[in-house]
């Protein structure tokens, strides 16, 4: 039927999963692939418009590196692909017969681009290298597959970029974070918080790894939205990514790397869907305005339509993304259930009072008020309007998630608000051994809890304040949860 079968708060999993079929994806049939249909492909691309822009302000320049990866090099470091080696996918064979060495499919590209780093790097007139690939990555992963959020293909972006200090390293990676935080905040619309990741949770190849994390709160689970890692000279070693300094000595290469993927859509979908479908920000909506006419039996129909026509020009000359939909096969009605489904952030209804008055009907998808406005001034009122729903968004999710948010600071109280779905702010003595203690001490069939990110904005830490799980002195406040 049309509408949605089950409810959000019912039943999250099925709920997503409908949601996401209302022309986001297409189930695939291998398992953990899913197909990319123009609903979403359509926020891909404009995300894409805007970072790209804004890595190439910062002299990041696009390139293409090949999909294959040649074992050796796959396997150059050994703690580095330790826990991910079950992921890799490999070729191995071509036609009928086996290949003499098989080949993997690119999980990431450190392994493939560095060996060229290496190539290309001799002295410091060649730095900073700072490239960026936009592509698709394998990882075969068996935990249960989820639209956009786990799937075994992905598309995403890639910076990997090589320095001279690191001084210009650090700074870069946190100028990238900044970036990641606008896609969310200013583009999704999801709240997002900036901080470091625990050294168990890190990439194991860096120094250090930054991320923005996200909070859903119907399940309760952290999800880390981006990661900006600064490599330190960890792959400069590995790969002897070395150059010749100004005073003739060679040292090594200061490196990060960084990215996003198509997870950012499944964030946003799981934030602001309702039990009427999707609700998209304005700044990713393909569609940003639909406009539907009400025809009456003996009204003027084709004074209508014409009215819908020239309403949906007027928007399109001021940049505002606009669609009529004439469709003589369905009735209003439908149109509205339908759009409303796929998350279109304004729908203008124009019936023959409207044609008579000279004006229209808005219907916001954020809060469903209903305004009036005079032909005259739509332009001027439709922006308003789109800002009006944009912000309005990120308020409501931002307060969403600031109700799931709850301050410990003893190990009983954590677990009642683990099992509360909280996102847990908590003193911890920043120690490996304990959040390992801490994942085994909450095992169960959902999930252990874990570090999702130490934020940069640290609340006041008492002296004397002991972690919640030690009992040491706690170094700082970190977010836990169980996580995607
Ligand atoms: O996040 C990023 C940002 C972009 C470049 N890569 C880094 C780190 C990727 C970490 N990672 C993640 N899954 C993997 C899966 C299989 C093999 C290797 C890996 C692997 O190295």
């Amino acid at each position: 039927g049309l509408g949605l079968s089950v409810k959000k708060d019912e039943n999250f999993g099925e709920w997503y999963s409908e949601v996401c079929k209302h022309e986001m994806i297409e189930y695939y049939d291998i398992s953990g692939c899913y197909i990319l249909r123009p609903w979403s492909m359509a926020i891909w691309e404009i995300m894409q418009t805007f970072f790209d822009a804004e890595i190439k302000k910062m002299k990041v320049k696009n390139c293409y590196f090949p999909l294959f990866v040649s074992p050796g090099v796959l396997e150059k470091e050994k703690d580095h692909i330790e826990g991910f080696a079950p992921e890799v996918a490999w070729v191995t064979k071509s036609g009928k017969s086996d290949l003499e060495v098989p080949i993997a499919i690119r999980p990431t590209s450190e392994t493939v681009m560095y060996p060229y780093y290496s190539k290309w790097i001799r002295g410091h007139r060649d730095l900073p290298l700072k490239l960026n690939q936009w592509c698709n990555v394998v990882r075969w992963e068996f935990s249960n597959p989820t639209p956009f959020i786990r799937s075994r293909e992905f598309l995403w972006q890639e910076g990997h970029t090589a320095f001279a200090t690191k001084e210009e390293a650090d700074k870069e990676v946190l100028e990238i974070l900044e970036l990641y935080r606008r896609i969310y905040e200013e583009y999704l619309a999801v709240p997002v918080v900036k901080g470091m990741k625990s050294e168990n949770e890190k990439f194991a190849g860096g120094l250090y790894t930054t991320s923005v994390e996200a909070f859903i709160p119907n399940t309760g689970r952290g999800v880390q939205g981006a990661t900006s890692h600064c490599l330190g000279q960890n792959f400069a070693k590995m790969f002897e990514i070395n150059f010749e300094n100004e005073k003739g000595e060679t040292e090594m290469v200061w490196q990060n790397s960084w990215a996003y993927s198509t997870r950012t859509i499944g964030v946003m979908i799981m934030t602001h869907g309702d039990d009427k479908g999707l609700i998209l920000p304005p700044k990713v909506a393909s569609v940003q305005v639909v406009v539907i006419p009400v025809p009456y039996k003996d009204a003027n129909t084709q004074g209508i339509f014409d009215a819908c026509t020239a309403t949906v020009a007027a928007l399109s000359e001021a940049g505002i993304r606009a669609e009529e939909d004439l469709r003589d096969n369905y009735s209003p009605g439908w149109k509205y259930s339908n759009w409303e489904m796929k998350g279109v952030p304004l729908r203008i209804e124009i019936g023959p009072r409207d044609l008579e008055n000279d004006q229209v009907r808005t219907v916001r998808r954020d809060n469903g008020v209903k305004e009036d406005i005079p032909r005259g001034s739509l332009v001027e009122h439709v922006k308003e309007l789109l800002e009006k729903i944009q912000a309005n968004m990120y308020e409501v999710a931002k307060q969403k998630r600031e109700a799931c948010v709850e301050e410990i600071k003893t190990w009983d109280e954590f677990i009642v608000a683990l099992n509360k779905k909280k996102l847990i702010l908590a003193p911890w003595c920043d120690e490996e051994e304990v959040e390992r203690d801490v994942k085994a001490r909450t095992k169960g069939e959902t999930g252990a809890a874990k570090t999702l990110c130490s934020p940069f904005e640290q609340p006041e830490l008492p002296e004397g304040t002991l972690c919640f799980a030690s009992g040491k002195p706690a170094k700082k406040w970190t977010y836990w949860g169980r996580s995607y």
